[in-house]
């Protein structure tokens, strides 16, 4: 009897924990362009790209110009990044976070949870067939959602048939860092052929710097674009945000 009403609970209690968090697929569901907004302090391309970096002065900019979700970079060594940066902005907004993270064994999934993501990146480029499958479920299972990120065909073919809703579409090569916006045109092409495109919300990753290549994405009919660099290399990244994205709501108070 008593261990009964200790598992109702616990049942209860973990309810809590893995509750639906706050969700970029709702973002991406609206119509209008849906902006995830960077926090990336250094890269293995660029070096140092914010001198000045303040975390938290630039999560309120971005939310203040109106960024849908925030990423950000929990890699230390190439990134600069930490995961002391996700766990102290988590309390601090109450827009969704991407953990930006070269996730290759599960642990790392669990471990966003508790750092307080809600959205995992999943970069097919490292990862199985298989293994984007069973960690699309372990995400599932905690109630995080995932940005699936391709770059070229062979990525492609490992998401296909798998459980995937957000499709990142990276510009960038990983492997050499060329960059080239177009990469995002040539993927819908191949999803139109494979006539699965409207099975996923498309996010385009990297590179994005000015209004003429936003609109170029929006003319690709893509529902949301991440945007890195742009971002944190502006001395007035709320200013950079309304230049790309007019029509945004711009919040007043973060
Ligand atoms: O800074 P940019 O060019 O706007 O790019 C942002 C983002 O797309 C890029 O940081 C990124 C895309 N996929 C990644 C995977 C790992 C690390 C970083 C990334």
């Amino acid at each position: 009897m008593f261990l009964q009403e200790i598992i109702k609970t616990k049942n209860e209690e973990l309810s809590k924990l893995t509750q639906k968090k706050r969700s970029l697929k709702s973002a991406l569901k609206k119509s209008e362009l849906t902006l995830i907004a960077e926090i990336k302090k250094a890269s293995p391309s660029k070096g140092l790209i914010s001198k000045n970096f303040d975390p938290e002065k630039q999560l309120q900019a971005y939310s203040q110009g109106g960024a849908d979700a925030i990423s950000i970079l929990t890699d230390e060594k190439y990134f600069n990044g930490s995961t002391e940066i996700l766990r102290q902005l988590r309390g601090k907004t109450s827009l969704p976070i991407l953990r930006k993270e070269f996730i290759i064994h599960p642990l790392q999934i669990y471990e966003s949870l508790f750092l307080g993501a809600d959205i995992v990146l999943l970069i097919a480029a490292i990862l199985t067939k298989q293994q984007i499958i069973s960690f699309l479920d372990i995400s599932n299972q905690l109630g995080l959602e995932a940005l699936v990120e391709v770059h070229d065909h062979d990525d492609l073919e490992k998401i296909i048939d798998t459980k995937t809703e957000i499709l990142g579409i990276n510009n960038r090569n990983l492997d050499n860092f060329t960059v080239d916006i177009t990469n995002t045109e040539k993927i819908i092409n191949e999803l139109e052929k494979m006539n699965i495109r409207n099975n996923f919300y498309i996010v385009s990753e990297s590179g994005v710097k000015d209004k003429n290549d936003v609109d170029y994405l929006e003319s690709l009919g893509v529902n949301g674009v991440l945007i890195g660099e742009a971002l944190m290399k502006s001395n007035k990244p709320q200013e950079k945000i309304k230049e790309l994205f007019p029509k945004k709501e711009h919040v007043r108070n973060g």
